[in-house]
């Protein structure tokens, strides 16, 4: 039988429902459970029901005293840890200190006539003190105050008292006294002359600093504290209740169940963290969107205060991290790539930091990324950071396109396999060459991978470090990175194919050694195809407008996870959510001052990098990519009007042919008839015919020959289609 809980009360079972303890003593009323003789009563006929356990009881598992579930503390904090950290706590101890000595030591002859005109007031401070002892000075009050009140015993008993002292005091003072000569003699006869200028400086010191007013201190202030003030649990629920959430007003009002803590508030790198539990139905999320309203109530810079949902608790746990210093302000600890290094693409390497001023890690191998914002927030910044990266990793082929055109990724001219800047027809097409290039080279390696993998050399059946080191294999790591990459899938000709090369580099990509890394400033379904947006598997999300564009780049219920790319503001340059390959997101600050002339430099290490291991290729050295005729778009009729002018109304084939293999020879060389035109044009829907010209000597016939109206038209026409559509 089950026992009855405090929470089943019998007023809450239903008219017809007993339980079953109930039943049992209507039943059998002389055995009352109590162990008491009930008196006969009447009997009630009844079904034993087992009441709905709501509440189930807690059940007490063998062992779960020692078996708990309790989470541990870590023994040291995290800022314990971290070499980076110690390392910029010890170099701001040593800047302090040296800054500190550095502005007394410039002060020293200021301080020194400081003291020196001190002096005076400070000896005549120190003999009045003395003489204010040996007299004892402190009771002549109290032996005033008992002659006015005329009592001749106690007078009598303070001054037997003061002589006694004075005499006392008289006999110590001439002993010291005696001491102090004599001391004084030895010291001149014995200690060497500099200690004894020491103890003259010490003595004429501190006679200085007696004499020093309490409101002047000798030394000047080498620097000025600007305190932050401290993170309470108070000041969090006061601004809480400061942001209009009826729950939250609610729970801190007359009885209610207030705003929980469940950890101290401590502090947490450079700033303080505070757990917060909120009242029930408000999320973090509630909180974030009202972030300006928070720093607000805390009374800090908004870059100051962060909260953040705790995803790993419940809904309504957030951590409110509050900084010293505002987030885009503070000092960046050193870049360790910066003036260049070495990296391995396989290991992770510093991306940027967090709110802490910690180093966030990215490793790029086996990733595809998919970074988005609003203009001018630092997209084309993160983009070129990770390419840098990628840099400096020799073995890495980079393939850069500069879309916007403004020339932001040139730096990377120096080490870069293919290089693609503007929108120009001629630069899409070169994309479209290199993208279908790099189709086949993932269709290679796949295949070339499953035959590693035959042989146990690929055991999880991707790239290994090993395997992209071996020249032979040409399994190296290639990084595309291509910045306002909608350009590209809102190409009329060619979005579709690029957009479905990059799904499948995406998709494929990573484990094959081939990263694709997509910027854009309108992230939408147009811009940022589904496909894509969808297995990318690192985001980076800078400051964008709405929910849509925050989950366009961070993924899927990101913004009702509460990781809102919306919160950050407009002078939150370079800082982002960033969702790593199995890793919750976090809010990360790119590289700061990673500007053209510092990339400059760091790509030019990476060029000696590449010199000394002998991977310099296409375009680093000047080696055009070869787009194939293929690729090219039919510009067939535009050529032919530019060839003919208006004046021509009618032309023969052959001498379109000649003139069209003049202005591109490459592209017309296998025309070599007047059929071949006539082909060509029929697939634009255009007819050619009989048309009278003249021959070079001048004698008039009909051959097949185009209509310049014809064509000018159906271009007119095709034009204003493109325009409507
Ligand atoms: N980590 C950072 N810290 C501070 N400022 C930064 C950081 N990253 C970028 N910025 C600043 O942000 C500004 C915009 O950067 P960037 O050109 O990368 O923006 P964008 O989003 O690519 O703009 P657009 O859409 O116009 O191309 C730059 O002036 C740069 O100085």
């Amino acid at each position: 039988m089950t026992e009855r809980t405090d929470d089943q009360r019998p007023s809450e079972q239903s008219a017809e429902t007993v339980t079953s303890e109930e039943a049992r003593v209507l039943h059998f009323p002389s055995q009352r459970l109590d162990g008491t003789d009930a008196e006969s009563g009447e009997v009630l006929e009844g079904e034993l029901v087992e009441p709905t356990q709501v509440d189930q009881p807690e059940k007490r598992q063998p062992g779960t005293e020692l078996v708990r579930s309790e989470k541990r503390q870590p023994i040291l904090p995290a800022w314990a840890k971290s070499t980076q950290e110690f390392r910029d706590t010890a170099r701001w101890a040593l800047g302090y200190a040296g800054h500190t000595i550095a502005f007394h030591a410039v002060r020293c002859p200021v301080y020194i006539a400081r003291v020196l005109a001190r002096v005076p007031q400070g000896s005549l401070r120190l003999i009045g003190g003395l003489v204010a002892w040996l007299t004892d000075a402190e009771g002549r009050p109290v032996r005033g105050a008992s002659a006015r009140r005329e009592d001749a015993s106690e007078y009598l008993k303070l001054s037997i008292q003061r002589d006694h002292r004075v005499r006392t005091r008289a006999v110590m003072a001439i002993g010291l006294g005696a001491a102090g000569i004599t001391a004084f003699l030895v010291g001149r006869a014995m200690l060497p002359e500099i200690v004894q200028w020491s103890i003259v400086a010490g003595a004429v010191g501190a006679l200085g600093w007696l004499g020093a007013p309490a409101d002047k201190p000798i030394a000047s202030r080498a620097v000025e504290a600007t305190k932050v003030p401290k993170l309470t649990s108070d000041a969090v629920t006061r601004a809480l209740s400061s942001l209009g959430i009826s729950q939250i007003n609610q729970a801190v009002g007359k009885g209610g169940e207030g705003i929980g803590f469940p950890k101290p508030i401590s502090r947490d790198g450079k700033g303080w963290r505070a757990d917060v539990d909120l009242p029930y139905g408000v999320t973090a999320g509630d909180i974030m969107d009202r972030r300006e309203k928070l720093a607000s109530g805390l009374r800090r810079p908004l870059g100051c205060v962060w909260p953040e949902a705790d995803n790993s608790e419940h809904a309504g746990r957030m951590v409110l991290w509050v900084g010293d210093q505002d987030m885009r302000k503070a000092k960046q600890p050193a870049w360790a790539l910066r003036s260049g290094k070495q990296v391995d693409l396989f290991q992770p390497q510093p991306f940027g930091t967090d709110q802490r001023g910690r180093w966030v890690d990215l490793r790029l191998m086996f990733t595809s990324v998919a970074i988005g914002a609003i203009p001018r927030m630092g997209k084309t910044f993160a983009l070129r950071e990770l390419l840098l990266i990628a840099a400096l990793d020799p073995r890495a082929e980079l393939h850069t396109y500069d879309l916007k055109g403004t020339g932001d990724l040139d730096p990377l001219e120096k080490v870069t396999h293919v290089h693609g800047v503007g929108d120009d027809e001629d630069e899409i097409e070169k994309g479209v060459a290199d993208l279908r290039g790099l189709r086949e080279e993932l269709r290679r390696r796949a295949k070339l991978i499953r035959d590693l993998a035959k042989q146990g050399m690929a055991p999880e059946n991707k790239v290994t470090p090993d395997l992209a080191s071996k020249k032979s294999l040409k399994l190296h790591p290639i990084v595309i990175g291509v910045d306002e990459c909608q350009v590209w899938f809102e190409h009329e000709e060619y979005g579709e194919e690029l957009a479905g090369i990059c799904t499948d580099l995406v998709k494929r990509g990573p484990a094959l050694g081939i990263i694709l890394i997509l910027a854009t400033q309108r992230p939408d379904a147009k811009s940022l195809p589904t496909g894509i947006s969808a297995n990318v598997s690192t985001r980076f999300c800078l400051k964008v407008q709405g929910q849509t564009e925050n989950d366009m780049v961070l993924g899927t219920s990101k913004y009702k996870q509460g990781v809102r790319a919306t919160t950050f503001a407009w002078a939150d340059k370079g800082i982002g959510y960033l969702v790593g390959e199995g890793s919750d997101a976090q809010i990360v600050r790119t590289v700061a001052g990673l500007d053209g002339p510092a990339s400059e430099k760091v790509a030019a290490y990476a060029r000696a990098l590449r010199e000394k291991a002998g991977t310099l290729s296409g375009h680093a050295i000047g080696e055009a990519l070869q787009v194939e005729e293929s690729t090219r778009r039919d510009t067939l009729l535009e050529d032919i009007l530019a060839v003919v002018p208006e004046t021509e109304k009618k032309v023969w084939n052959e001498r379109v042919i000649a003139r069209l293999y003049e202005l591109r020879p490459d592209v017309y060389e296998t025309y070599r008839e007047a059929a071949d035109l006539t082909a060509a044009l029929k697939r634009h829907g255009i007819r050619t015919g009989q048309v009278w010209g003249t021959t070079d000597d001048g004698k008039g016939a009909n051959r097949i020959g185009i209509v310049r109206a014809d064509i000018a038209k159906t271009v007119t026409e095709r034009d204003s289609e493109r325009e409507a559509s």
